[in-house]
């Protein structure tokens, strides 16, 4: 069976510029992606190709194994939420919600008991008589959500429509958007450079850079299994050191250096041979007093790095270190905190330490 909305290599040009360079995906029905990448990556004018305002210079998008690369965007069963709202300053709610399908000429009482329902949906049963300038911007990307819903879309495209509210209402309306989603079983496409949006609302993730699919993977398997150096960077794993590194068989052998243990990982299928990239997260290590050389340490499934701290702060919950490994800075969290100037170990279990060959 062939996925509901399907990209197929896709390229996308303004002017010289190639922006797209060849992306395939498919969604299933129901199916929430995210669209994830830092900016300038295509986020936008991938979506806004799935959506028929920037066609494709080459390749296809299908929705339901039929060929809409050609047709308009309102002929295409989707609908497009926007960062910015959007919304006419000089219609109620009432009308905003209804607009599009006034636009289908769907007789008044029809649209009266639509715009109703979708109301009774977002919470907003009391509002429907006010102007945008009057609601709070959480309420009026609701009103923007609405209007979307209401021509009940086969696809749903969202824009970074979450950004330009406040951080608290934010989270709200994450949750209210997935919920929806899923209760109405509508296929979507969200585009975000928020990590923790993307894992939280999307059953996959995309991961974009340069134009190009990273990585597509549930949110599990982005952040545990990056494909590459580059999606473990964009996941967080942003402590980095060189290391030689030695693929034999199923382990990966690290040498002994000045500022690490030896160390015998499982490879995880990963080739290596020569100077690689070592990276983990701050959060996912474990942090104590140094004891003795680092080289005379080796540790079962754990590579250990040794350094001295440099900064300590408090942002809440865990203590955060900066700690100069030789010549490079890590973060790394723990439950107490070490004084500046003390020498300490960071203990990386094999679980938490992703490794890459050097580009
Ligand atoms: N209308 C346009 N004309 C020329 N270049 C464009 C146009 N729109 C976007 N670009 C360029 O295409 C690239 C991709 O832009 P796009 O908006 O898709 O990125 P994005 O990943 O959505 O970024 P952001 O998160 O900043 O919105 C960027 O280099 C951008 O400068």
């Amino acid at each position: 069976m062939s996925a509901f909305l399907e990209v197929v290599n896709a390229h996308v040009l303004y002017g010289q510029h190639e922006v797209l360079k060849g992306v395939n995906l498919a969604v299933e029905k129901g199916e929430f992606v995210a669209l994830l990448g830092s900016s300038g990556c295509g986020k936008t004018t991938l979506l806004r190709s799935i959506a028929g305002f920037n066609p494709p210079a080459s390749g296809a998008i299908r929705v339901n194994g039929h060929d809409v690369t050609g047709l308009p965007p309102d002929k295409r069963g989707m609908a497009l939420v926007f960062q910015s709202y959007a919304l006419w300053p000089h219609m109620t709610v009432d009308q905003n919600i209804g607009y599009g399908l006034k636009l289908r000429r769907m007789p008044k009482a029809a649209i009266e008991a639509r715009v109703a329902e979708i109301k009774r949906m977002l919470g907003m049963d009391t509002l429907g008589a006010r102007k945008p300038a009057n609601l709070s911007g959480g309420q009026r990307q609701r009103v923007a959500l609405g209007r979307a819903l209401a021509i009940e879309p086969d696809i749903l495209l969202l824009d970074e429509p979450l950004s330009n509210l406040d951080a608290r209402i934010r989270l709200t309306v994450r949750h209210e958007i997935s919920a929806l989603q899923r209760r109405l079983g509508i296929t979507a496409v969200h585009v975000t450079h928020d990590r923790e949006e993307a894992m939280v609302m999307a059953d996959r993730i995309v991961i974009l850079n340069n134009g190009e699919i990273a990585q597509v993977g549930t949110p599990e398997d982005v952040y545990n299994r990056p494909a590459s150096d580059f999606v473990a960077a964009f996941m967080g794993a942003e402590n980095l050191v060189e290391l030689p590194a030695e693929t034999k068989g199923d382990r990966v052998e690290i040498a002994a250096g000045p500022f690490n243990s030896a160390a015998v990982v499982s490879s995880r299928g990963r080739l290596l041979s020569g100077l690689s990239n070592a990276r983990f997260r701050g959060e996912s290590v474990e942090l104590s007093d140094a004891q003795g050389a680092v080289s005379s340490v080796q540790d079962e499934g754990a590579l250990r790095l040794s350094g001295v701290v440099e900064q300590t702060s408090y942002p809440g919950g865990l203590w955060r270190h900066v700690i100069a490994v030789g010549p490079r800075h890590m973060i790394v969290d723990s439950p107490r905190s070490f004084e500046i100037g003390r020498r300490v170990s960071i203990r990386i279990p094999e679980e938490a330490l992703f490794l890459f060959p050097k580009q």
